[in-house]
């Protein structure tokens, strides 16, 4: 039996699962799941003030102190500086990156009026519901996927904007009333993506995991997270990317699209790059530079 150490959260626990059955098909080998309860799950203060690593810290200290042997989490919310001693033993197929909005009676962003209350709490996802320039009131909201849910059900809000990936994870697709274009609304780095994480000098484990782990996905990945992190944003940042691997004339490249908002939306910058596949990272850096050049900086600066 190995262990695996997981949040107790309902979407923790679907995706920890999902991770843990995907590891016995693969390789005969048997998983215990090991709830861990993190500082982010005892608060309720917002998220923004909790800072990015709240979810993940206490899972990390559990594998460094040998309490389990690996951990699933959601990429998009890892800092984007590699944790000491640890490892991405795997980057499993990833799931869809988009967003999707969940309203009443089937409405799409088309449907949904002048004044709609559109519940996020991601400044990326508020930038682009403004940039859309259709009146629209986001309304910064925090929970888990099913409360979030629950507040369009209730009227409290019009809609929400949610990762897809997640409510799919939950059984909740159904509800889903539009999924978003990334040209819409281009989602979070590595959003849908999952990474499996385990002590660097865990032989064994490390290569049992290898079994679950997608080069395409690794690389979409690498891409995005390497634009966020040149930019020297966390999670929460107003910015925005996805890596796409395609077929091109020689061999499969790398089609890397990067969006950096101001708060209020009304500025956007958004570029695009190819790269090969075999270096990820520079296209994401070579990404990073030209929205650098036509002043990303300044433009996610101007916070207030
Ligand atoms: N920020 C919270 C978060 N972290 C991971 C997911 C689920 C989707 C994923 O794994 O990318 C969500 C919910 C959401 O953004 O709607």
């Amino acid at each position: 039996m190995i262990k695996l150490g997981t949040r107790g959260s309902k979407l923790a626990l679907a995706q920890s699962t999902q991770v843990a059955e995907a590891l016995t098909r693969a390789t005969g080998q048997r998983v215990e799941l090991v709830e861990i309860v993190t500082a982010g799950d005892r608060s309720h203060a917002p998220v923004a003030q909790l800072g990015v690593g709240v979810f993940v810290s206490a899972l990390r200290d559990a594998l460094l102190a040998k309490e389990v042997h690996f951990a699933v989490h959601s990429y998009k919310d890892l800092p984007t500086a590699p944790a000491d001693g640890l490892v991405i033993a795997a980057v499993p197929p990833r799931a869809d990156s988009r967003d999707a909005l969940v309203a009443r009676d089937g409405a799409t962003l088309a449907d949904l009026g002048t004044g709609a209350t559109i519940g996020t709490g991601a400044v990326r996802r508020i930038a682009q519901l403004h940039a859309l320039r259709r009146g629209f009131t986001p309304v910064p909201i925090r929970g888990n996927v099913d409360t979030r849910i629950r507040k369009v059900a209730a009227g409290e809000l019009d809609a929400v904007v949610l990762a897809r990936a997640g409510i799919a994870r939950l059984g909740r697709a159904d509800e889903i009333t539009e999924t978003l274009d990334p040209l819409t609304m281009l989602p979070a780095p590595a959003q849908g993506a999952l990474a499996v994480e385990c002590r660097i000098d865990d032989a064994e484990t490390v290569a049992f995991l290898a079994a679950l782990d997608d080069e395409y996905t690794r690389a979409a990945v690498v891409a995005e997270r390497t634009l966020l992190a040149e930019l020297e944003a966390g999670c929460s940042a107003p910015v925005a990317a996805l890596a796409e691997v395609a077929e091109g004339d020689d061999g499969p490249e790398i089609y890397l699209r990067g969006a950096v908002f101001s708060p209020d939306g009304s500025n956007t910058i958004r570029l695009s790059r190819t790269g090969t596949l075999a270096d990820p990272a520079e296209v994401g850096r070579a990404l990073a530079r030209d929205l650098r050049e036509e002043g990303a900086d300044q433009l996610m600066g101007d916070q207030e």
